[in-house]
């Protein structure tokens, strides 16, 4: 099994109100092809994890590994080339552009890093749009579509750069249970049949319970290592 994201010995405080020790002596695997939900009760740390795990907060100690890449220490540029190369992101508000079509939201990222023509772009994004049984919605703008078809915008967007690992926060938070078993089926797939990491934060046990292993967290550690 090859190892797509490695934290050892993740620790995190907050210093207000009061020092406050959030994450304690975290280490765990992900490989690549798995995907693993965090659960735990809330205030438990797993949003102030996943956002370390993303490179987006770098005030900790401990060291991260995705991709073989050692990203603990890399520079605020380096790690902005290296989330848009390697990470995708999928929120529970999708954060789409509503004046944008479907479309055009997917190709954004890969616009911004500049790998490939327009066209080329545009075709891959019509591939993912196509995947996700969503090319027919591709010319229309994103604010038009349902709940459930907006996420789906939103993991084609996090597809777009063909990264190794997605890292979801609350994905399916503000779905029906539909389209979170539709989301669940994505992530699976992804993780399964393309050999993608994907990494999951989640109030939803039904949803978690179904994946290759969890991660179960309490009090800023983790309780649970699954598998
Ligand atoms: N910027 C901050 N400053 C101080 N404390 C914070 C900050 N952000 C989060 N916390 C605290 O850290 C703890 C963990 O928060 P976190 O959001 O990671 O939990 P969570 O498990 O994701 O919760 P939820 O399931 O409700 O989203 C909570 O006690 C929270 O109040």
């Amino acid at each position: 099994m090859t190892p797509a994201l490695t934290a050892e010995k993740l620790n995190k405080y907050f210093h207000e109100p009061e020092e406050f020790r959030v994450l304690q002596d975290i280490s765990f695997t992900i490989n690549k092809g798995e995907f693993v939900p965090i659960i735990g009760k809330s205030g438990c740390g797993k949003s102030t994890l996943l956002y370390l795990l993303s490179t987006l907060d770098t005030d900790y100690s401990g060291t991260i590994t995705i991709n073989g890449e050692r990203v603990t220490g890399l520079s605020q540029n380096e790690l902005a080339l290296f989330r848009n190369q390697h990470i995708g992101f999928v929120f529970q508000f999708h954060f789409l552009l509503p004046e944008f079509t479907a479309l055009e939201n997917v190709m954004l990222p890969a616009l911004k890093l500049g790998r490939w023509s327009k066209a080329e772009t545009e075709e891959r994004a019509l591939a993912q749009l196509q995947q996700l049984e969503m090319a027919p919605f591709a010319r229309q703008l994103s604010s038009k579509l349902s709940g459930g078809q907006q996420q789906r915008i939103a993991i084609a967007r996090a597809l777009i750069n063909e990264p190794m690992i997605i890292m979801a926060d609350e994905p399916t938070g503000n779905l029906d249970s539909g389209n979170t078993r539709l989301v669940f089926d994505i992530f699976n797939q992804l993780a399964h049949e393309k050999g993608i990491a994907v990494l999951a934060v989640t109030h939803d046990l039904d949803f978690a319970k179904q994946a290759d292993r969890v991660i179960e967290m309490k009090d800023g550690h983790i309780v649970s290592p699954g598998a």
